[in-house]
């Protein structure tokens, strides 16, 4: 893949694109990394002078409900050490953004083709700099494209930046099926050596699993932060979308399979109660020990939960959408658009091809599939 230069950002086309970005939080709580050091099997590349940094964007998400979990997970972010003076706060903070930015960049600069025409755009942080990337490419290039959104917030974003919106449901249809996106770019919580992914901290997973599945090739952008060996030692819960009625039983079935606390996400601190999806269903964030690749079991271990709770990744995503009430899960694995062609089961796909992690010092990590 040839390696892309940086291109300056155009200034940002309205002010409801700024708006919009203040709509995502970074919630608080620091959590280390418990698992072994493990090699990744990643490419480094640094591409990129450091992008100027942005305003910093998020309110904390420090809930004060007692029936409810916050979206509490976030991999441990620099700018909440009580160490660091605000200043060192706020620079590490911009830190941070800037590597999403770098990421998303670089992403883009390698995986939107001029030939393509469906694009899927994810939510988050993270994908408002992919907006940036595309829009920066200017309107002769993404003029012929349409961009489909996983949600909303990114509903918004495609809108506010002028590209041209459509939905999942309103593709062309060539042959009695819809056309397949040629790429989507998301955000991720955190992404395993396998590049099996946590999604749906923004509360968006579903969406964002029908817009993956979709594409030809899936693209995870990220920071640094969430890059990992196993899921679960970072973020330490799986977002799962529930028929609200059917969440007391969903709660209960959890702790069954080894979930020692899951809970009903609250809308806190901008919605009182809980907190409630773009398909008006509810989240629950379920927190389990790290996730097991296949490599990690051995021959007489089936990573079915009944060895000390421990779960292989793809076997507990098909246990959990076994249970009633839940309509999606926050867990992106088995396999990728790449291997969907080989396998025959193209628009199946979960995994992406290539995540993208900005680092701290400017440089982006290049994480392919195998
Ligand atoms: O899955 C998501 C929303 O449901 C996001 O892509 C994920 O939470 C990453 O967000 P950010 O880029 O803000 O870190």
């Amino acid at each position: 893949m040839a390696a892309a230069s940086f291109r300056p950002r155009q200034p940002s086309p309205t002010a409801t694109l700024q708006l919009l970005r203040s709509l995502r939080f970074t919630p608080s709580t620091s959590i280390g990394s418990s698992f072994p050091s493990i090699a990744f099997a990643s490419t480094r590349r640094t591409l990129y002078t450091r992008p100027t940094s942005s305003a910093t964007r998020h309110g904390a998400a420090t809930s004060t409900a007692t029936s409810f979990a916050s979206p509490r997970h976030r991999p441990a972010a620099p700018s909440h050490s009580p160490s660091l003076s605000p200043r060192a706060m706020s620079s590490a903070a911009s830190l941070v953004e800037s590597a999403k930015k770098a990421a998303a960049f670089q992403a883009v600069d390698e995986h939107l083709l001029p030939e393509h025409r469906f694009v899927g755009i994810g939510s988050g942080s993270t994908v408002v700099y992919v907006v940036d990337a595309i829009v920066a490419k200017g309107p002769e290039f993404y003029g012929p494209m349409t961009f489909i959104p996983t949600g909303s917030q990114s509903k918004g974003l495609i809108r506010a930046a002028g590209l041209n919106l459509s939905n999942l449901d309103e593709r062309p249809v060539v042959d009695g099926k819809s056309v397949p996106l040629d790429v989507a770019f998301d955000g991720a919580d955190e992404v395993d050596e396998d590049l099996n992914l946590i999604k749906g901290g923004g509360a968006c997973l579903f969406q964002e699993k029908l817009v993956a599945i979709a594409a030809k090739k899936f693209i995870a952008v990220a920071d640094y932060r969430k890059q990992s060996p196993r899921l679960c030692t970072k973020w330490l819960t799986i977002p799962i979308e529930v028929l609200p009625l059917s969440a007391p039983d969903v709660l209960t079935r959890l702790q069954a399979m080894g979930s020692p606390k899951p809970a009903i996400r609250s809308g806190l601190p901008s919605k009182a109660g809980e907190c409630v999806t773009d398909n008006g269903m509810w989240i629950i964030d379920a927190p389990f020990p790290p996730l097991l690749l296949p490599k990690d079991l051995s021959p007489s271990e089936e990573g079915d939960g009944k060895n000390a709770g421990k779960w292989e990744v793809s076997r507990l995503a098909q246990e959990l959408l076994k249970v009633p009430g839940i309509v999606e899960i926050g867990l992106f694995h088995g396999f990728n658009g790449n291997q969907a062609v080989s396998l025959g089961q193209v628009g199946q796909a979960q995994k992406p091809v290539a995540a993208y992690f900005g680092t701290a010092d400017g440089s982006v990590d290049v994480q392919l599939a195998a």
